[in-house]
């Protein structure tokens, strides 16, 4: 099952840079919630403060609190390793490792946690990985063949069977459609809309159109000016971000006027 996230007072920083100011955001269980705004606005920068990515940056770092199902990420006591085993992230390109096969590229963070699996379970979890992401019938039959072999679609989906390989409660995606055609597009669309029955899933997009097909939710960040930091101006169920927002800032951007 799906966990929820609660985002209480979250301001981010790059060193002295305050990148996004206040954020507070309750995301559901098993829905898809949709990031919008206007490039800069910091979307891609506050998905990745739900998986502890963001402090990879050197100097990046974070006030405020982030709770998965209750549990502060940012406590003192919390490993943000495993934090990444809970909150699986998928990217805007595709990126299944080069020199590994469709099948190594689905074990992959299972190895990397450490996990010693047998043989005929790491048979199991790949077709139960690889068929959770609609990609099974496609690569059955050359599991050895390198995972940078498939299509740009493919090698999406095969992302997203490496990520759910490790079990995650949620999963983070940056916009990761943007380097697809539309008919790969729909099929990472569909998954999505599938996907959402186990996981919590957030996704930054810039389409609005895909925001709208996809998402159970919207959240709208907007920047007041350039060099100011973004700030959440509304998130509520996506119908009504879409057709009738509360805030005027959220009307001019989704009718196109700016962004
Ligand atoms: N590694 C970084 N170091 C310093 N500042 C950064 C870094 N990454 C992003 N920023 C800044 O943080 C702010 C938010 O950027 P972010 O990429 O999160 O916005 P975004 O809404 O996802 O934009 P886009 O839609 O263009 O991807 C911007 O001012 C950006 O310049």
């Amino acid at each position: 099952m799906g966990q929820r996230i609660d985002v209480n007072h979250l301001n981010v920083y790059y060193g002295d840079f305050l990148a996004v100011e206040d954020v507070n955001i309750h995301i559901q269980a098993n829905k898809v919630t949709a990031f919008i705004g206007p490039s800069g606005c910091g979307k891609s920068t506050v998905l990745r403060t739900l998986d502890r990515m963001h402090e990879i940056t050197p100097g990046a770092h974070v006030t405020g609190e982030v709770l998965l199902e209750g549990r502060n990420l940012y406590g003192d006591d919390v490993d943000p390793v495993a934090v990444r085993r809970d909150v699986g992230m998928v990217f805007q390109r595709p990126n299944p490792f080069p020199t590994m096969s469709i099948r190594e590229n689905v074990l992959a963070g299972v190895r990397l946690n450490n996990k010693k699996i047998s043989k005929s379970d790491a048979d199991d979890l790949v077709e139960w990985a690889l068929r959770g992401a609609n990609l099974w019938n496609e690569v059955k039959d050359r599991l050895d063949k390198p995972g940078i072999g498939l299509s740009g679609g493919q090698q999406q989906r095969l992302c997203i069977a490496r990520a759910v390989a490790v079990h995650p409660q949620v999963l983070l995606m940056d916009e990761p459609c943007s380097a697809l055609d539309p008919i790969s597009t729909l099929a990472v669309e569909d998954l999505i809309n599938e996907l959402k029955r186990d996981y919590t899933i957030v996704i930054v997009t810039h389409n609005m159109q895909q925001a709208a097909r996809v998402s159970d939710y919207t959240a709208f960040f907007n920047l007041k000016e350039i060099g100011k930091p973004g700030h959440l101006v509304e998130m509520d169920e996506t119908k009504v971000i879409f057709e009738n927002p509360k805030d005027t800032e959220t009307e001019r951007y989704i009718s196109g006027r700016f962004g």
